[in-house]
């Protein structure tokens, strides 16, 4: 029999206060996929996210998390996901290793606390109590502590908000690893960049919607948008938006006869994309 998707949600509806947050909302998650959910500030994916979590009520429509609805899930289904939010808590008398032994010992198989502490990048400060550790070093315990008992699906809420260049790097490392090792991960993040990294698909959520789910080389029609070429004549800088790029720049060439000066070819980046589509829907 084929297994279940990860994630699996349709028409899903959440009100705070009579007032929906969201509304009509489906997504599908597959098994061992990287998919990274897309969306302004107060679009609704952390209310996404904690209904799959099963940490908030849904007031309609069908939820399954690795085939089961998280609001009625218990302790066997709860071990086999891993949550990293935003916020986490301290852990103010704990070393660093000692954090992670203790939470290892709440889940039937857990991963070596060690091999975590190396994953993560913090072998290095397994000694250290918890408050000690810097801003960016603590989101990489929240990680640790999100992993450690091997969960099938793993939920990241905007993981590398505050860490250096360096830092995210190696996390993307990490996230790469953990899915080449057949997690499904199911991340929001507001950087595009990472998104584009990481992400099999993207879904892009506006105002409690799911406007628009697919491979980030294709989201949003960027594939068959439309294509700027650039180049330049005495007279200044011309620009050209075309469906046909390699046609118009063929014909450039042949104009110039060989060389097309300062010839330039863009293509919709993920944030041209991302932004057309937040402004048609706001
Ligand atoms: N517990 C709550 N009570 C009332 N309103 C809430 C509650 N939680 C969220 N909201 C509102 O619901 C909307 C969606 O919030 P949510 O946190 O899901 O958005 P988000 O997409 O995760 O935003 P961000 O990118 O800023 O984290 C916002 O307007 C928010 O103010």
């Amino acid at each position: 029999m084929e297994r279940a998707p990860a994630v699996s949600v349709t028409g899903l509806e959440k009100s705070y206060h009579g007032t929906p947050v969201v509304s009509g909302f489906d997504l599908r998650v597959d098994r061992g996929e990287i998919f990274a959910l897309l969306g302004p500030n107060g679009a609704g994916k952390t209310t996404v996210v904690e209904i799959l979590e099963g940490h908030r009520t849904r007031d309609a429509g069908e939820v399954r998390v690795l085939g089961t609805d998280p609001h009625r899930a218990g302790s066997r289904w709860r071990a086999r996901i891993g949550i990293v939010a935003q916020q986490d808590s301290a852990f103010p008398d704990l070393t660093v290793r000692e954090t992670l032994r203790h939470f290892a010992g709440y889940y039937p198989s857990p991963r070596d606390p060690d091999e975590v502490l190396e994953a993560v990048g913090l072998a290095e400060r397994g000694g250290a109590r918890v408050p000690d550790l810097s801003g960016g070093q603590r989101r990489r315990l929240s990680v640790a502590l999100g992993i450690i008992g091997d969960p099938e699906l793993l939920f990241l809420d905007e993981p590398t908000t505050g860490f250096d260049p360096e830092a995210r790097r190696r996390f993307w490392a990490l996230i790469k690893k953990l899915s080449a090792g057949g997690m499904t991960i199911l991340l929001t993040t507001h950087y595009l960049d990472e998104a584009e990294y990481l992400a099999d698909r993207i879904g892009l959520i506006v105002a409690g919607r799911m406007r628009d789910v697919g491979p980030p080389s294709s989201v949003g029609g960027r594939d068959t948008d439309r294509t700027l070429v650039a180049w330049d004549t005495p007279e200044g800088r011309r620009e050209r938006e075309t469906a046909t790029p390699t046609a118009t720049v063929l014909e450039l060439a042949e104009r110039y006869d060989g060389e097309v000066p300062g010839l330039s070819v863009r293509r919709p980046t993920l944030e041209d994309v991302y932004l057309r589509l937040i402004g048609e829907h706001q």
